[in-house]
């Protein structure tokens, strides 16, 4: 099983998340401590993502990644490798990102000398806090309202790359350096577009049950968000995930690219 991509999923995201890191952080106006929790984060989720899409799609098509690039495997096949790697990584980003959003909505000043402890005091604190009042399953909350959100939008996003990239590049030929960062945004904008409705419940869910549960699961959380606020709550975000998803996913591809090339 080719693990190139694994660690290429891992270098790329990496570097799409350092770019993306300012964007995060406001996009919640919280505090989020440091750096090196989202890069471990984003170390096994995307090696996850890039490596089952990578692998699924070589099953398909018994095609190398280097045959990809000048022959296009079929969207349905890229889309059916897209939606396994979202739902094998939300396994994976369930817990990180709960305690993201966790760690972003708390609202609580910076701990003040002699005065009250924030609820978590950080990434570890947080997660151990989580187990021990939530159980097990509390690390898991929202995990459904994710796997809606990724599954099919990291089809449309692997759907995105390989047909912009196909579009613009010669017969035979590797894409360009261009032509992957431009590819990479567009897929990353698309799939960002497509996510923020429930990107919003998703988030709704994980915060939920802090003090007492609002939500009976998914769907009610969707019915009474839209009650309350109207359809535009669903779009909540929407142009800050766009601005943030070119950069990040621009860099994220094209360092892919540029790793698996290079290891040729
Ligand atoms: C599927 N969804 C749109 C949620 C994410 C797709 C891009 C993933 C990337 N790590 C990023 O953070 O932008």
């Amino acid at each position: 099983m080719p693990v190139e991509e694994f660690v290429a999923g891992w270098i790329s995201g990496a570097l799409g998340l350092v770019l993306g890191h300012p964007f995060d952080t406001v996009k919640l106006l919280g505090f989020f401590k440091g750096m090196s929790f989202p890069l471990v984060s984003i170390a096994v989720v995307n090696s996850v993502l890039f490596g089952v899409y990578s692998n699924v799609l070589l099953a398909l098509t018994a095609m190398s990644h280097q045959e990809r690039r000048t022959q296009l495997p079929s969207y349905t096949h890229v889309f059916i490798a897209g939606c396994t790697g979202g739902v094998i990584q939300t396994f994976f980003l369930a817990p990180f990102d709960l305690i993201k959003v966790r760690l972003q909505n708390q609202t609580e000043p910076r701990v003040q000398p002699g005065g009250p402890q924030p609820r978590y005091r950080g990434p570890v604190h947080c997660a151990a806090t989580i187990f021990r009042e939530e159980g097990p399953r509390g690390l898991f909350r929202g995990a459904w309202a994710l796997m809606l959100r990724d599954t099919p939008t990291l089809g449309l996003y692997f759907v995105t790359y390989e047909g912009f990239c196909h579009q613009n590049t010669p017969h035979g030929q590797n894409p360009s350096s261009a032509t992957v960062l431009v590819a990479g945004g567009f897929a990353g904008i698309a799939s960002w577009v497509a996510a923020t409705p429930l990107d919003v419940i998703k988030s709704r869910m994980q915060m939920d049950g802090l003090r007492r549960r609002e939500y009976q699961g998914v769907l009610d959380c969707v019915v009474s968000s839209f009650r309350q606020e109207g359809l535009r709550v669903f779009f909540r975000g929407l142009t800050i995930n766009s601005a943030r998803g070119f950069p990040v996913n621009a860099v994220t591809f094209l360092s892919y690219e540029y790793l698996l090339h290079s290891w040729g």
